[in-house]
């Protein structure tokens, strides 16, 4: 599969959620455009509703919000609030300050998921809050607060949220109270996008919102005098968490891969993947709302060791990237994804494991080897829109992947599926397939060149393969013997270059007998369809151009373009002759017209996969062409299909 085109994202959910709750305690009224639409944010509405803010849609994802100045009118409700935490805890902290009884409610993991540490910072300005089922966790009822004290301690190591949501409260008391923040505060990104959105309402916090650069984060205070106000109308950003499988798509699978609504100028921290990504090798362009990415000129990405404490979302689309780099991935203090939607560690451990991956899994990191090759795998997501979302990029292993209970993703990117469909595509191959010494080795080469994709030379697998057999002395008749010898040998192509099992191979692969060799083990269907995944594997972005006997009717059925190749037999023996000549090699005209022929018969009449004109596929006769007029051929025909 590859990837190229343009995503025009949808509004970050973070931002969605803070805006529509400041735009609700702020004085005036409020126009938010380009809000996510999604789960998410509808819990968050239909709460805003139910307490008593009139919220009117305006289409095309504008709203308009008259705000309550702090005072929700409804003094008495139960809210429902499903998986969203952005909903849960900022509505538990302005709630709880707002002078009202409430009861707040989730799905089940939403009361496995901890709420302790928000709750008690609550309690020590004076917040009447108690548990209505396990001590720390949801549901909670909410009474009317006895406003005391002017300082409150929050953790800040388990979840930036619960600093979050008392800072958006927090204005609310009418007083000045200093934070203290107990332990190192995770995921500050977010406490930026919770400053910059407060700051927009008016309200700033000392000195978080004022001082540029490194700041101490353990101490702040929100001053008493200053009110939510209105600022009019309010664009959301697009979200950077949902860029972030886009732009490992264009990295991993060709590109370029442009996403719109997110890019140099933003306050979401999870743009910083892009330099992660760019870390890895992918090529990264960035506008002030927009970016592009291609793979990385080698074509594969690099392992890294990173600490992802700055973009602790879009950290787990690299643990699926790194299913396509050269090495072991570390992604470190990540603790905080064990309290997510789902234990985002071990869910995702679990899943990479299936398709292959060598996993470790630490407290508050993860370990990720890729394997060889990616297997096929049903991906269980866990009710997790990230897990769904980001193992869709197993799919560029080739293998397929299957994704259960895709609708989870409508959490926060309802059209994610449709959105990825629009910029992936199969990944192109030119199939040339033809009788021996007719040129299409020399041809798919040039043509793969000449439109940068990869070359496979199908023939040289076989030819390896019966080289193999001969070393081990394994006949070549041995059919069962040969098809597990397939599975265990380590072949590599690099440039020029052909290893077997470490070893250089050398001219000995040309010879006419490593050819009949070939030939021989070539019509045994165990041993091809041992070799079939191999063959496939090369298929990767940005094209493939294969050759051999079947590449348009069995390896690669769907190619764009089907070319059989082929010369008179006196033609290629001449060609043949020629050619080993010229290696220095000895050589008889008569007797190659006579292997070739041989050759040809064994090949279009073995029972498997005889060599065939395939259906679909053009006829192109370079008898009467050189090589040049013939590559020109197939890039025409290429052109015309394309
Ligand atoms: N159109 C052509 N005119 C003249 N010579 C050609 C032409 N195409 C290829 N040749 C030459 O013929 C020789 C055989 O070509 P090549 O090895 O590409 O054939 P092949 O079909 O891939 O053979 P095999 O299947 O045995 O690997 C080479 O020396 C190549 O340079
Ligand atoms: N797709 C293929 C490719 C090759 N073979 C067999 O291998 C022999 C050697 O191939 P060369 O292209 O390197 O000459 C060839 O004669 C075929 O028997 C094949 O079956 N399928």
């Amino acid at each position: 599969m590859s990837a190229r085109g343009t995503v025009r994202l949808p509004g970050s959910k973070s931002i969605s959620n803070r805006v529509l709750l400041l735009a609700a305690l702020a004085q005036g009224t409020t126009t938010v455009r380009d809000l996510l639409h999604s789960d998410d944010t509808e819990r968050m509405l239909d709460a805003l509703r139910t307490l008593g803010v009139v919220v009117e849609s305006l289409g095309d994802n504008a709203y308009r919000v008259t705000g309550c100045g702090g005072n929700f009118p409804v003094k008495q409700a139960k809210l429902f609030l499903g998986n969203a935490g952005t909903a849960f805890r900022p509505l538990t902290a302005a709630l709880a300050l707002s002078g009202g009884s409430y009861e707040l409610s989730g799905v089940p993991r939403m009361h496995e998921r901890p709420i302790g540490d928000l709750v008690d910072a609550l309690r020590q300005l004076g917040a009447d809050i108690r548990y209505l089922g396990n001590e720390g966790f949801p549901p909670l009822q909410i009474s009317p607060a006895k406003l005391v004290g002017d300082t409150v301690k929050v953790r800040g190591d388990v979840s930036s949220q619960f600093l979050t949501g008392l800072l958006m409260a927090l204005p609310l008391t009418g007083k000045a109270v200093n934070i203290e923040v107990v332990g190192e505060l995770i995921s500050k990104p977010y406490i930026k996008i919770t400053l910059a959105m407060m700051a927009h309402f008016g309200v700033k916090v000392w000195p978080w919102s004022i001082v540029e650069g490194e700041l101490d984060w353990q101490h702040c205070v929100v001053p008493g005098v200053q009110r939510y106000q209105s600022p009019d109308t309010i664009y959301v950003e697009g979200d950077a968490s949902s860029a972030s499988y886009f732009l490992a798509a264009g990295a991993i699978g060709g590109g370029p891969v442009r996403i719109e609504g997110v890019g140099r100028v933003s306050v979401q921290g999870d743009v910083r993947f892009a330099d992660e990504l760019s870390r890895m090798g992918a090529r990264i362009e960035k506008g002030e709302n927009w970016m592009e990415v291609h793979a990385p000129a080698s074509g594969k990405l690099k392992a890294i060791d990173l600490d992802c404490n700055h973009i602790p979302d879009a950290a787990m689309t690299l643990a699926v990237a790194a299913l396509f780099a050269d090495g072991t991935t570390r992604l470190s203090n990540i603790a905080s994804w064990r309290v997510k939607e789902t234990d985002r560690i071990a869910a995702m451990a679990t899943e990479l494991r299936k398709v292959g991956a060598t996993v470790e899994e630490g407290a508050d990191y993860i370990r990720i080897t890729p394997p060889a090759r990616i297997k096929h795998a049903a991906i269980d997501t866990y009710d997790d829109h990230r897990m769904a979302m980001c193992f869709s990029l197993a799919a560029f292993g080739g293998a397929g992947v299957r994704i259960n209970d895709p609708k989870c993703v409508a959490k926060t990117f309802p059209e994610y599926f449709a959105e990825f469909a629009k910029v992936t595509q199969a990944v192109p191959v030119i199939a040339i397939d033809g009788p021996s010494a007719s040129g299409k080795g020399t041809v798919a080469q040039r043509v793969a060149t000449a439109l940068g994709m990869h070359y496979l030379d199908s023939g040289a697998l076989y030819r390896l393969l019966g080289l193999a057999a001969q070393k081990r002395g394994i006949a070549l008749e041995a059919e069962d013997k040969l098809a597990e010898l397939a599975g265990q040998v380590d072949i590599r192509f690099e440039g020029e270059g052909i290893w077997l099992d470490g070893v250089k191979v050398g001219d000995e692969l040309r010879t006419e007998e490593a050819g009949a060799a070939a030939s021989r083990i070539a019509a045994l269907p165990k041993v091809r369809a041992a070799l079939l995944d191999k063959q496939r594997a090369f298929r990767r972005a940005p094209g493939l151009v294969a050759d051999g006997r079947d590449m348009a009717s069995v390896v690669f059925p769907d190619s764009v373009l089907k070319i059989f190749l082929t010369a008179s037999a006196e033609a290629r023996a001449e060609r043949r002759y020629k050619q080993l000549k010229e290696k220095g090699m000895s050589a008889n005209i008569a007797a190659l017209l006579q292997d070739i022929r041989a050759r040809d018969e064994r090949d279009t009449q073995r029972s498997v996969a005889p060599l065939q004109q395939a259906q679909g596929a053009s006829l192109l006769d370079t008898t009467p062409l050189n090589i040049e007029q013939a590559v020109q051929e197939v890039l025409s025909r290429y052109r015309a299909v394309k």
